[in-house]
């Protein structure tokens, strides 16, 4: 998808939601059980549900594969029936030497023809490249995320003596390797402390941001802090919508997640933002 149609979707739906589909079947509501495969029936439902709320969905890769072949192919039936207008991320946070990202590449671009998928930084450049093939495909890259241990090596000072952390030179060095209408970068909602200064460094890129809800991110002060002129974010939510209920009613109640979140967000493009 190219970066004018994401544009385009958040102006008509008014809306800069990810919904994360973080399907776990130990989660699933009884009822759904009986179907043949209840983790396609449960997202099939999600999305009836919240298409025309949010702009993008995201199936962090980990719970389908945590369920081996079958889960491949309750993903693959997931993808299939998120409308076509509609930004898809195969959340699997990949990256490796070059020949191997180019089969994942393949894997998330070709075989299951996602618009993006999220690549860890850590092996550099010949490791990322391969991601970033032309025709509307994505890379989101991991910069800030919002787990505690983003401490560990992300917040890490720069030994050149500049008061740069390393998450800044990945963001810096990475910017150059492709376009604003290639590369996205990760920033967690608990980071919003940091985000003016992503932002003087990516001031037009996507930030795919995770965080709130669940792990208690602001939407309103990373809105506030993070948006560019054009909106520039993509702010997910997986549990706080998808398990909003967990009797028959799931799909209804996150849908009420959904508009909920929906409703803020109109707000602050309203507020923050000056052309969409
Ligand atoms: O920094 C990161 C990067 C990825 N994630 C993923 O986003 C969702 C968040 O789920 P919630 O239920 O809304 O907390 C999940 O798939 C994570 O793996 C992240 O949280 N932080």
């Amino acid at each position: 998808m190219t970066r004018e149609k994401l544009f385009e979707q958040i102006l008509q739906k008014k809306s800069y939601l990810c919904v994360g589909l973080d399907t776990d079947p130990k989660k699933l509501p009884e009822h759904l059980l009986d179907f043949e495969d209840p983790v396609f029936e449960f997202n099939r439902q999600i999305i009836d549900a919240t298409a025309d709320l949010c702009v993008a969905y995201k199936p962090n890769i980990a719970f389908y594969e945590a369920q081996g072949p079958k889960g491949w192919v309750s993903l693959e039936k997931t993808i299939n029936h998120i409308p076509q207008e509609i930004f898809t991320i195969a959340d699997a946070k990949r990256g490796d030497i070059g020949n191997t990202s180019e089969l994942y590449a393949r894997a998330f671009f070709e075989t299951m023809n996602f618009d993006s998928v999220t690549v860890a930084p850590y092996m550099g450049s010949d490791s990322v490249k391969p991601f970033l093939v032309q025709g509307g495909k994505w890379v989101i890259l991991l910069a800030l995320t919002s787990n505690p241990g983003s401490q560990d090596f992300q917040m890490l000072r720069l030994a050149d003596g500049s008061e740069e952390y390393l998450w800044e030179q990945v963001l810096r060095e990475s910017s150059t390797w492709g376009t604003a209408g290639q590369l996205m970068y990760v920033v967690g909602a608990t980071q919003a402390e940091y985000v003016q200064r992503v932002r003087a460094i990516v001031p037009d890129h996507f930030l795919l941001v995770p965080g709130v809800g669940a792990q208690g991110g602001s939407l309103e002060e990373i809105s506030r802090l993070g948006m560019n002129q054009r909106c520039g974010l993509l702010v997910n939510s997986s549990r706080a919508i998808i398990y909003a209920s967990s009797g028959r009613d799931f799909a209804e109640k996150a849908r009420e997640a959904a508009q909920e979140v929906q409703r803020e967000m109109e707000q602050y493009l309203e507020q923050y933002v000056q052309h969409l």
